[in-house]
Order: C-alpha cells, then structure tokens, then sequence
C-alpha cells in the first residue's frame, strides 16, 4: 500500500468556528486543508437572517490566514419566528447555503432553537420551494428519554414525519451516531443525506468511560456503543454518495470542558482529514475517502467539487498538547498522542 495519498480538495459540511479572538485559530485550521465549510450557527446570539449571517462571514473571511482562499458557506439558524420571507431573502443573498433545525435544549447554545417543529413548517415549505437544504440536529430532549436513544427516538417521531410531509426537501442528518440513522438514511429518497464526524467513525462510548472518564471524548450526540460505531464506518466507506464528511469540530476552552458540567463538544479541525483517514484506513478503505471528503458533499450542495489537491503521508507525529483559543487553551481530540498522517503543505 502507498504511503502517500492525493485527494480532491475535501470540504467540511459541519464546523463550529466561534467567534471573536476564536477565529484567528478556528479560521486557519480550516482552511488548511478544506476549499469550503458548513458554518454552523449556533453563536450566542444565534445567526438568525442575511443580515446576520453576512456580518458574520465578513469577520470570518478577515480571520482568514494571507493568501487563503477558504469560503464560508452560511447557515441561518431557525427559531419558532424564522419567516418565510427570511429563508427567500437569505437565498437570493447567494452566500447562505441552508438553515439548521436545533430542538431548543438539545445541544450546545440550542436554547433559542424550535420548540415544535409545526411552528417553522411555513419556513421549511419555502426552503423545498426553493431547494436550500434543512440540517437537522436529529435528537429529542425529553427528560424521560434516555441519552443513549434520543436520536433514534427523533427518527421515529420526527423525521419520518418531516421526509413524507416534503418528499422533495433536502435534508441532511447531522452527525449521525447510530446504526438506525445509518438505515433511515440509506433507505430514505435521495435527497435525504447525512453528515459523520471523525471521531463518531474512531470512537465508541467505551473509549469516553472504561478506565476514567475523559471529557475531550464528550460530545452531542454522545458515542454510542461499538456496533453503531460498526454501521457508521460502514456507511462512510460504502461509497453511497448520501454519505458525506463534516467533522462536527466544535471547540470549548479546557475549562468549561474539564469541569463538573463540561460542555459537549470535541475539537478535530488541527488533523480532521488526517483522523479520517485513519479511519479508512482501518477499514482498508482509502480508496473511498475522496468520495466521502471531496466529491458527495458538493454533490448533495449543487456545488462543483474543488478542482485542485492535497496530499497526505503516512508519517507518525505527535497531537499538540493544547492550542490556543482566543485567550485561552483548547484540547484537541488526541491530545499529545500519535497521529498517523500527515498534510503535505500546499500541494498544487
Ligand atoms: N456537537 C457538540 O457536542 N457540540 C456542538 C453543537 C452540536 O453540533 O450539536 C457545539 O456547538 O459545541
Ligand atoms: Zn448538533
Ligand atoms: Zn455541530
């Protein structure tokens, strides 16, 4: 097997890039290896119309390093008052590509998210009108169900409901974790895709709780146990083009991480292509990383794929202890251990 593997540029379909004196460092990790991302919205306040999301892409293509040529691609975030009218005006903008869908209470600053999908059904009718694409954060956040089954228990509850209401939506499953999102997905219509993260493909719930528990693995959806951890890597290296990269990197500083109540969120972008391939890897796969990485999300989009390259090398190096977030510290997924591929810097 090659030590080497060369790849359409990849893009990432989900990132939390933060804000303010986060950028700097959130921006170029980015754009160090992906053309584009997904930019999630879920700032404190929420990026809620055109006029939010511009303001903050401009700060984002300021914090971008010199000569980078990485684009934002804006996310509206919808709360029971998005109109419809927001949803065709973010459209015509041209630089909002979908609008995400947070159950208020589900996840991290989801506190002004939808407290019953009926109230923004006006708004999701304007988006299958137009064909901009619904992100889902796909769980319930009723007390009574239990953390491990809230995703599959929103399949049953509400996207089986949301895909047949508008057969002709795109809709993309974010994150997905389990082996029931695995089949929803695959046996949905084609305009129904979803997103897998890195560390849902290298991990399972044993990695976060056996032998100490280790907050940097905490993240929402949580791991689940190893056979979804199984049907997710299946599904990644399948080549099914529904399935795609977004990496779901969604740092927190050390503190709020390593607390009593520690945030859900873990930070992959410093290595997120280099963790994916090894997850191919492992699977004997790497054959099938350009589709998932470079080719199926811009499909999904109606975007052309990147046309120039990166490289990678199968070369051990060490993760970064820690990395500075704004004014403070962040631990990257795999803190001080050994990584095994390596970006080749600027490849043409
Ligand atoms: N994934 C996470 O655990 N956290 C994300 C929010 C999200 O994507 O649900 C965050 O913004 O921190
Ligand atoms: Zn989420
Ligand atoms: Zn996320």
């Amino acid at each position: 097997m090659s030590d080497r593997l060369t790849l359409l540029r990849p893009d990432d379909w989900h990132i939390h890039l933060r804000d303010g004196a986060a950028l700097p460092q959130t921006v170029a990790d980015v754009a160090r290896t992906f053309g584009r991302a997904i930019i999630m919205p879920n700032l404190v306040p929420p990026v809620r119309n055109a006029a939010e999301a511009d303001a903050y892409r401009q700060r984002i293509l300021a914090a971008r390093p010199a000569g980078s040529r990485f684009e934002p691609l804006m996310v509206l975030y919808l709360t029971d008052r998005t109109q419809p009218e927001e949803i065709r005006q973010a459209k015509a903008s041209g630089f909002v590509h979908a609008a995400k869908l947070y159950p208020a209470g589900a996840t991290t600053n989801s506190d002004s998210g939808v407290t019953s999908i009926d109230k923004i059904l006006p708004a999701i009718e304007a988006m299958a009108d137009i064909g901009m694409p619904l992100l889902i954060h796909g769980e319930v956040t009723r007390g009574d169900v239990d953390v491990f089954d809230r995703e599959k228990i929103f399949i049953d509850e509400h996207m089986r409901r949301l895909v047949e209401l508008f057969p002709t939506l795109k809709v993309v499953f974010e994150h997905i974790t389990t082996a029931d999102a695995v089949q929803f997905v695959t046996e949905a219509s084609a305009n129904v895709g979803a997103t897998i993260t890195a560390h849902h493909l290298l991990y399972n719930r044993n990695h976060m709780l056996v032998g100490g528990i280790r907050p940097h693995f905490y993240c929402l959806p949580i791991l689940k146990r190893n056979t979804h951890q199984v049907a997710l890597l299946d599904a990644a290296t399948s080549g099914n083009p529904k399935f795609f990269l977004g990496t779901d990197s969604a740092p927190h500083a050390q503190h709020a991480k390593e607390a009593a109540c520690g945030c859900a969120g873990c930070y992959t972008a410093f290595a997120a292509i280099e963790l994916y391939a090894e997850a191919f890897e492992q699977r004997n796969a790497l054959d099938k990383l350009e589709g998932f990485a470079s080719l199926n999300g811009p499909r999904f989009y109606g975007l052309p794929a990147n046309t120039d390259r990166i490289t990678l090398v199968r070369e051990d190096w060490t993760a970064p202890a820690s990395l500075p977030f704004g004014e403070l510290t962040v631990i990257p997924l795999r803190a001080g251990e050994t990584l095994r591929w390596r970006l080749l810097e600027e490849s043409k």
